[in-house]
C-alpha cells in the first residue's frame, strides 16, 4: 500500500524532500505551503503528486507529516497538528537546523496518535525556495534524527524506510548535543562570514577597489553570507545561548592570535596555521563508514564553451559516474579548474588515464 507523505513548506528543503520521495512509487507526496506560487510550481513541476490548501485536511489523510518551513513556523505548526483529532497513527518529523526548541515543543505535545521524530538533514545551500530544491540534495549527507521521548523506535525505524530514497546517512543525536555541535560548525561560521563581508563594505568606503580584489578566498569564506536573512535570524535566535558562548570564544581566539602577531611570534603562528591545516585536511579525508569515499580529480580547463561537457563526457563514455563536480576559481578567459568526485579508486585512476591520454593537465587527490 502506497505510504500518504504530507509535506508543509515546499521551500530548499522541503522541496527537496518532496521531489526525491514523490519519485517512488511507494509514496504518496501531498504538499502545501504558505506561498500559493510555491505550491503552483511544486505541483506543474511533479515535486508533489497533490496540493491541498487545508493543513487539517491532509494531515488527517497522511501516515508521515514532514514539517520544511523555518523553526519559529515549524513550532506554531506543531501547535496546530497537536489540536487536530486523527482517526489513526500518524509520525511527524521536521527538517529544523535547531533541534532543542523544537523537542522541547514534540515532548509538550498531548495528541496520543502523534510520535514525533526530529529530523535534520545536513545539506542544503545558500539558495532558498522551491526552484532551488534538488531531488538528490541528500544523497551521502549525514541526516540527524532526534526522537522525542515517548518515541518508539519501530517509528523510527519506519521514519528511516522512508528517508532511505534519500540516500543520506541516517544517525540518532540527543538534541542539545546536535545544537553544539552545529553551532560549532554551522551557525557560527555563518555569523563569522556576514562579520566578513561587512568589513569588507565598511573598508570599501575608502577603498573603492575591495570589490574587484575579492577573489578566490574571499568568495569561498564568505558563499554562505548570500544565503537568507530571514531563516538565518531564525535559527541564530534559537542557537541564542551556543552562539553567545561561541562568540566568546572567538574572541579569546582572536585576542590570541593578535598576541602572537605583536609579538612577531613567528613559531606559534605557523604551528597555529599548520594545526589548522592539518583538521581542515583531515575533513576531506577517504573514510569508509558513515561518510562514504569520494575520490577526486583535478581537471585544468578554459573557462570557453563546452569545456566541462567535453570532460564529462569523456568520463561517461568509460562508464565512469561522476558523484560531485565543482569549478574552482574560474575567471573570463583564465585556465580554471574542475573538481570532479568519483565513487571508486579504480574509476579515479581510470579517469586519470583517460584524461591525460586526450591532452588534459589532470592531477589526483590521495
Ligand atoms: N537552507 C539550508 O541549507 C538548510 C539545510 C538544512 C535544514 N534547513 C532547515 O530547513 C527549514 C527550511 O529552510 P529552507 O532553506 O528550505 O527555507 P526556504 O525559505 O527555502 O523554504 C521555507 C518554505 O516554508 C514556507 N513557509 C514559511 N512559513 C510557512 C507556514 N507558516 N506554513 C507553510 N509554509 C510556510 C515558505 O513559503 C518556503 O517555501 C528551516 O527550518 C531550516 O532551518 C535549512
Ligand atoms: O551549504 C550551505 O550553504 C549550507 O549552509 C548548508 C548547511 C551547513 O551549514 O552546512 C546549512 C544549514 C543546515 O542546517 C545544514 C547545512
Amino acid at each position: 500500500m502506497r505510504r500518504t507523505i504530507f509535506i508543509i513548506g515546499l521551500g530548499l528543503i522541503g522541496g527537496s524532500l518532496a521531489k526525491c520521495l514523490a519519485k517512488s512509487e511507494a509514496n504518496h507526496v501531498i504538499g502545501y505551503d504558505i506561498n500559493q506560487k510555491t505550491i503552483e510550481f511544486a505541483r506543474i513541476n511533479g515535486i508533489i503528486h497533490s496540493a491541498s490548501s487545508d493543513i487539517a485536511a491532509a494531515a488527517k489523510e497522511a501516515d508521515l507529516i514532514i514539517l520544511g518551513t523555518p523553526i519559529t513556523e515549524t513550532i506554531e505548526i506543531m501547535h496546530t497538528l497537536d489540536t487536530i483529532t486523527f482517526d489513526r497513527d500518524v509520525i511527524i518529523s521536521d527538517v529544523s537546523s535547531v533541534k532543542k526548541p523544537v523537542m522541547e515543543a514534540a515532548n509538550c505535545m498531548q495528541n496520543s496518535r502523534i510520535q514525533f521524530v526530529g529530523g535534520h538533514p545536513m545539506a542544503g545551500s545558500h539558495k532558498k525556495g522551491v526552484k532551488a530544491a534538488k531531488g538528490h540534495l541528500f544523497e551521502n549527507a549525514i541526516y540527524v534524527l532526534t526522537p522525542a521521548e515517548t518515541c518508539q523506535p519501530q517509528t523510527v525505524q519506519q521514519l528511516q524506510d522512508v528517508l532511505e530514497d534519500t540516500k543520506s546517512n541516517i544517525i540518532e543525536l540527543e538534541p542539545n548535543e546536535h545544537d553544539e555541535m552545529t553551532g560549532v560548525i554551522s551557525h557560527f561560521p555563518h555569523l563569522v562570514a556576514s562579520a566578513l563581508v561587512q568589513q569588507a563594505k565598511k573598508w570599501q568606503e575608502t577603498h573603492a577597489y575591495i570589490p574587484k580584489l575579492a577573489a578566490g578566498g574571499f568568495r569561498d569564506v564568505t558563499r554562505i553570507a548570500s544565503s537568507s536573512p530571514e531563516l538565518w535570524q531564525d535559527i541564530f535566535c534559537h542557537n541564542k545561548q551556543k552562539m553567545v558562548q561561541l562568540i566568546d570564544d572567538w574572541t579569546t581566539e582572536m585576542t590570541d592570535l593578535k598576541q602572537m602577531l605583536l609579538e612577531q611570534d613567528k613559531e606559534q603562528l605557523t604551528s597555529y596555521l599548520k594545526h589548522a591545516k592539518e583538521y581542515r585536511d583531515g575533513l576531506g579525508a577517504k573514510k569508509k563508514g558513515a561518510i562514504p569515499a569520494f575520490y577526486d580529480l583535478y581537471v585544468d580547463i578554459r573557462d570557453q564553451t563546452g569545456a566541462i561537457a567535453s570532460v564529462a563526457n569523456l568520463i561517461a563514455e568509460e562508464n565512469v559516474s561522476i558523484t560531485n563536480i565543482q569549478i574552482l576559481e574560474i575567471r573570463e578567459g583564465i585556465t580554471g579548474a574542475l573538481r570532479l568526485s568519483v565513487s571508486t579508486k579504480d574509476e579515479q585512476q581510470k579517469s586519470y588515464q583517460l584524461l591525460r591520454d586526450k591532452g588534459y593537465d589532470v592531477m589526483l587527490e590521495e
